[in-house]
């Protein structure tokens, strides 16, 4: 496994304008997650967090700084470009599910192969295998409502994983879950981290979780320091 980061954020400035006033979230936030490796973001409510996330994300462009997902600078990159590698190199769990009402467990973890390209028997396979290892092999016909909380949770990650991402991005993956839940389901993503060798950051409040990360990174006045 190679020791380069697979997630570097350099400098990362991000400021917003609202009724004329300047709010400066990120002011030079600097990061690297190296493989195999799980880092807590953590910070107050609107220190920055899933601004941070967004950006690492390639879902927004910060207003200066650098940003590398393996190696490749991505913030001037074309749109198009980094669809892609969202697509291809990152995985992102939110607090809530966001799965599929209308689709079955399985078919939430399919379509995003799908997407990518993968036909769909290899799809499947890979579907099955993923919530088999999430401890999910008798809900692959569930549809998300006549699942548990912890059981959609799951499924979420399977999805996140499903095209083998390099980077996998979490905001408050369990912060909808009851104390036990959130344990167990962390289990299984640190799990799936370590077999992996993903790097993944993860935004969180829970401070027994984020101590059982291997590093924890704060948001603090637009900065990131360690813990
Ligand atoms: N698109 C936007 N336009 C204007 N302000 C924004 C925008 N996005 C975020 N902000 C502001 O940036 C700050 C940081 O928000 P962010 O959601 O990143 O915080 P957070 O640390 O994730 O908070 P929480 O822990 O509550 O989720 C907040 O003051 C928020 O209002």
């Amino acid at each position: 496994m190679s020791s380069a980061p697979t997630l570097e954020l350099r400098q990362v400035v991000q400021t917003f304008y609202q009724a004329g006033n300047a709010i400066e979230v990120l002011k030079g936030a600097s990061l690297s997650v190296l493989p195999g490796e799980m880092v807590a973001l953590v910070g107050p409510s609107g220190a920055g967090k899933s601004t941070l996330l967004q950006i690492a994300g390639l879902l927004e462009r910060p207003r200066a700084g650098e940003v590398a997902i393996a190696g490749e600078r991505c913030e001037r990159l074309p749109d198009r470009r980094r669809t892609r590698l969202r697509r291809e190199r990152l995985g992102f769990i939110y607090q809530f599910h966001h799965l599929l009402a209308e689709f079955s467990a399985l078919e939430n973890v399919v379509l995003p192969q799908m997407i990518a390209g993968r036909s769909r028997r290899a799809a499947r396979e890979r579907a099955r295998e993923l919530l088999a290892r999430l401890g999910l092999d008798a809900r692959e016909s569930h549809r998300p409502s006549r699942l548990s909380g912890g059981e959609q949770q799951r499924v979420a990650i399977a999805r996140a994983i499903a095209n083998a991402p390099t980077v996998l991005l979490a905001d408050e993956p369990t912060g909808n879950l009851d104390y036990e839940t959130a344990d167990s389901v962390f289990t299984s993503l640190l799990d799936i981290v370590r077999t992996t060798g993903l790097a993944a950051l993860v935004a969180t409040h829970n401070v027994p979780l984020a101590e059982r990360m291997d590093r924890r990174l704060a948001l603090e006045n637009g900065v990131l320091v360690s813990l």
